[in-house]
């Protein structure tokens, strides 16, 4: 006899965008958010029976997302998810645990005669800023914080050699190629008891992704990659030094090929190794590397 095994339901894909106004300076701050919401606990009925009484309607869930962003900050969204996570659970007894997933988009101040613009603003770049928000009745608050979508590219100081050489090998070893990757980086926090710790100290989540960004940028660019590999377990490392209240670091990384051409064929014309400048982008396929490094193996989840 079949049974339902889980089941969680929302709204998705509210976009929401909070202006916060200092009437002091008349400077003003853009936030841009694409939010999910999705819901947890005695909920079965609603699947089995039709039963619509423990319903929190997913149209409702939207309003609560647009009035929880009014009623507190937006900044950082890991404040926010834990904010708008913890209201589903004090609001609706029967609600056991709430997944907030914020993706930030970017809205960088622009600067007009050398001078910050107090309100006009730009999208420098597909990177965004996310936060996956887990908030239970049984487990707290549940963090992790994330940097996505930021591309980046070095053109020397990367090598890839010493690798398996078999019968299903065609890969030369190279000293010198194309690093490039889109950035999918996470840190997850020591889970918080209540909205008030998350709130006490609420400075370490923008510092924190300050912190990772830099480090993900610095070790791009100076590390002699030996790997995909290595270089974002090094990456992971720094993080974790620098983050101690996280517990885990970790990457999802695409190898965005970048192939050299042979042109040899015409007049004899050199465009490899030393010689290579031009080079034929690959959109697929690609090699996808990840991997997650622990403070403490033991918090590792079990596989
Ligand atoms: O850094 C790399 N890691 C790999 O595992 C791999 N595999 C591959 O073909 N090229 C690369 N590059």
């Amino acid at each position: 006899m079949p049974a339902l095994a889980s089941a969680r339901y929302g709204k998705d894909n509210v976009r929401v965008c909070k202006v916060q106004r200092d009437e002091k300076t008349g400077t003003h701050s853009v936030t841009e958010m694409t939010v999910c919401c999705l819901l947890e606990g005695e909920i079965e009925t609603s699947y089995t029976k039709a039963d619509n009484s423990v319903v929190v309607a997913t149209d409702s869930i939207k309003n609560t997302i647009y009035i929880k962003a009014k009623q507190h900050p937006v900044d950082p969204p890991e404040l926010y998810a834990s904010h708008l996570g913890q209201h589903f659970l004090d609001t609706y007894p029967h609600i056991t645990s709430a997944h907030i997933d914020i993706i930030v988009h970017r809205w960088t101040r622009l600067t007009v005669d050398g001078a910050p613009h107090p309100h006009s603003f730009f999208r420098d770049g597909q990177e965004t800023r996310n936060v996956e928000a887990t908030v239970s009745r049984s487990g707290g608050i549940a963090l992790k914080s994330t940097i996505a979508g930021l591309s980046v590219l070095k053109s020397t100081g990367s090598a890839f050699h010493g690798f398996v050489r078999d019968q299903y090998t065609t890969l030369p070893e190279t000293w010198d190629r194309i690093l490039s990757t889109d950035i999918d980086c996470s840190w997850t926090w020591k889970p918080f008891a209540t909205v008030a710790a998350v709130e006490a100290g609420v400075e370490r989540f923008n510092k924190a992704w300050t912190s990772a960004r830099d480090i993900i940028l610095q070790t791009f660019a100076t590390d002699e990659s030996a790997s995909v590999q290595n270089t974002m377990y090094k990456m992971c490392e720094q993080i974790l030094d620098a983050v101690p209240e996280a517990d885990k670091a970790g990457f999802s990384l695409p190898n965005k090929h970048y192939f050299e051409i042979d042109l040899s064929w015409h007049n004899g014309l050199k465009n490899t190794g030393k010689d290579a400048e031009v080079y034929a982008p690959q959109s697929g396929p690609n090699g996808l590397i990840k991997c997650e490094v622990a403070r403490d193996v033991s918090t590792l989840a079990q596989r």
